[in-house]
């Protein structure tokens, strides 16, 4: 048995998860779903990657962004894992707040994207401080777009547990998740975008108009006014309202669910959902999944062999379905 993880959230069962080996994180935690309750621990086909970061509202850094990425990638490439539950950990040590994410950490905000830090700095530094500690050799990054894309192509099911605040990019994350439960008690939706002079002029609005509709997601960005969950779910935002201490164990049963299906129909649909919105990107992603079932067909593998013993196809044998 492995021993179990910390709890790094006041509703994070340490019981069902174990942590996942070969990682360093700081700013996020990455965990597998484990069953323990038969004589033999067994991995679930889920993992959970939250992140971590509660005393600035899960605000991410480029380094929280490099991290997730990681932690996206190694999920779409583990071969058993049919889900991805996204959430925060909490609350906030300083004054109790729970979050979701709360977007770029605008202390570090350049004028050409989000700064990284030089080595070893403080993350408790005040304002001016933090500014100083900006590593001058490297760019400033947007690339929590790229993250948006890796949960968008990603032949899993991504799916938002919202324990808090929601805002600004952290809304826009929670906008590109396949499903989305929400916490009744703390979770708030605000995009604050405009607020601070940004705009996530992609998938974080023009995905949102086609959930919520175009006239909601044009209030939700010009008015930037905070939102509940209930409201969230009545404009089809979220999937479902659940009771703060059950927000993680019904992401984990949405995931169980999922794993119960065919891995094979789950991507198909799920790429089939997003292509008509990702033009040819969207046809293609969709189209390698068409050809990997192509390639398992007998007339496929008639096309290699015949390449390979330097001979004619014989196509006979495959009709001219219709
Ligand atoms: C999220 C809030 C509405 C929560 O309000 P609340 O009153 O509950 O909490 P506080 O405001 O007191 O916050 C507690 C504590 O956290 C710090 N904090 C919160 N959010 C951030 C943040 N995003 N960056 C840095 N720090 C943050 C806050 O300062 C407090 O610290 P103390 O030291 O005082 O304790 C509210 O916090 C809020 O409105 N937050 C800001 C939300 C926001 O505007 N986010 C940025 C939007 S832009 C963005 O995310 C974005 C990123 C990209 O990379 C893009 C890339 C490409 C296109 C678009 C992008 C984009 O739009």
């Amino acid at each position: 048995m492995s021993d179990l993880p910390s709890r790094v959230s006041e509703i994070f069962d340490p019981t069902l998860w174990r942590d996942v080996q070969g990682f360093d994180f700081t700013d996020i935690t990455y965990h597998r779903g484990v069953d323990r309750t038969g004589p033999a621990e067994r991995d679930l086909p889920v993992v959970r990657i939250a992140f971590d970061r509660p005393e600035v509202r899960n605000a991410f850094r480029p380094h929280t962004v490099d991290e997730l990425y990681r932690a996206l990638d190694h999920a779409r490439m583990t071969s058993d894992v049919a889900a991805v539950i996204l959430t925060g950990n909490g609350p906030s040590p300083k004054d109790g707040g729970w979050a979701f994410c709360s977007g770029g950490d605008q202390r570090i905000r350049g004028r050409d994207g989000y700064r990284y830090e030089a080595e070893g700095a403080d993350d408790e530094a005040p304002l001016e401080q933090r500014r100083e500690q900006i590593d001058p050799a490297r760019a400033g990054r947007l690339h929590i777009l790229e993250v948006q894309r890796l949960i968008r192509t990603m032949p899993k099911v991504v799916i938002a547990a919202v324990p808090g605040w929601a805002a600004g990019g952290g809304h826009s994350l929670n906008v590109v998740c396949d499903l989305s439960i929400a916490s009744r008690q703390h979770a708030r939706f605000m995009q604050t975008d405009a607020n601070v002079g940004s705009f996530d002029a992609g998938y974080g609005s023009a995905l949102l108009a086609r959930q919520a509709g175009d006239k909601r997601a044009r209030e939700i960005f010009f008015l930037a006014r905070e939102y509940s969950a209930e409201d969230a779910e009545r404009w089809d935002v979220v999937n479902e309202v659940v009771d703060h201490q059950d927000l993680e164990s019904l992401a984990l049963q949405y995931a169980r669910i999922i794993a119960t299906k065919s891995p094979q129909a789950i991507r198909m649909l799920k790429f089939a959902f997003n292509m008509v919105d990702d033009g040819m990107a969207g046809q293609q992603v969709f189209a390698g999944e068409a050809t990997r079932l192509a390639y398992m067909t007998d007339e496929a593998v008639e096309g290699r062999d015949a390449f390979l013993q330097r001979r004619d196809p014989d196509w006979s044998g495959f009709p001219y379905y219709y």
